[in-house]
């Protein structure tokens, strides 16, 4: 369980970019992490894995705080940077020097993610493409099995085959016992993977509810004419129509529509929030 009570922090201390922040995150879930550019989803990557501390607050990650950086903590989450550095060496070596870091790390799982990502394991890494390292370290990342996997933006750089198959592979190396933390605008790639949605926006947490919740208290779809049957929260002129994202009083089951709906969180914050808070209170106790 990863758990954050009124988590401040800034980089500069009279700019915070979070105030009192709270958020709780539990095992058995590929979280998708979303917000406008610069709202703070790398930071909070970097907090979790006790790279940054909080200034204010409690930020627990199992039974660790991450800035204590001890060895148990370290070797049971990983991070997958948007931005990274891999050094000259072979994957083979690479693969030799940091997997002993990572005690489930799993050799075969990670032979298998090489080969299904087309590379060989004597390739350097100075001689792949930004999306080839990328690969590389996205399946190290699957293969160390630790309890917590934290991916930066992990679909920038891979072409459209390799999209579908990062789905896949997250998805069948995510169980109950893992939290997956995926922070991504490119949204589309990753609207069949991640559940619940966390979006966080203007310093705080703006929605954490998932898929189920979403469309059981809002409904996505198209309509002709905008009218006042529904009480809208955003509407966008589509070919056809308009596409709404609406308030769901009568339960009107519908497909969520991860864009539009980051869009109606940023238009109506304070609408969204009354809408899920009975569920933010049960999901954040
Ligand atoms: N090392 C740093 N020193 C000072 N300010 C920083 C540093 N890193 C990030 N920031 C600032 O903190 C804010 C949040 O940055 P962060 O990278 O966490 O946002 P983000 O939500 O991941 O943004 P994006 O969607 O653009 O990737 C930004 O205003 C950024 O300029």
């Amino acid at each position: 369980m990863i758990k954050l009570r009124n988590v401040s922090f800034g980089y500069k201390r009279n700019r915070p970019l979070y105030k009192n922040l709270n958020l709780t995150l539990s095992p058995g879930s590929i979280y998708g992490l979303l917000g406008p550019n610069g709202a703070g989803k790398s930071t909070l990557l970097r907090l979790l894995s006790g790279l940054l501390y909080p200034q204010a607050g409690k930020l627990q990650v199992g039974e660790y705080v991450p800035g204590d950086r001890q060895p148990a903590f370290l070797e049971d989450i990983f991070l997958v940077p948007e931005e990274f550095y891999l050094p000259p060496v072979r994957i083979r070596q690479f693969i030799g020097s940091n997997a002993p870091f990572y005690p489930r790390f799993d050799h075969t799982q990670m032979m298998r993610y090489i080969q299904e990502f087309g590379l060989t394991d004597d390739q350097k890494l100075n001689e792949l493409s930004y999306g080839q390292k990328k690969k590389v370290l996205i399946g190290f990342g699957l293969a160390t099995n630790t309890a917590v996997l934290l991916l930066d933006e992990p679909t920038n750089g891979l072409d459209i085959p390799s999209k579908s198959q990062f789905r896949r592979l997250v998805a069948s190396a995510a169980d109950e016992h893992r939290t997956v933390v995926i922070s991504t605008h490119q949204v589309r790639d990753l609207e069949t993977l991640i559940d619940p949605i966390v979006v966080l926006s203007d310093q705080v947490i703006a929605l954490n509810a998932s898929v189920e919740e979403i469309t059981a208290r809002l409904w996505f779809g198209m309509v002709s004419e905008l009218d006042n049957s529904r009480p809208i929260l955003y509407s966008e002129r589509a070919v056809g129509g308009y596409a709404l994202v609406a308030e769901n009083p009568m339960g009107e089951p519908s497909r969520l529509d991860l864009e539009r709906l980051f869009n109606a969180v940023q238009a109506e914050p304070a609408r969204i929030q009354k809408l899920f808070s009975a569920t933010s209170i049960l999901a954040n106790p």
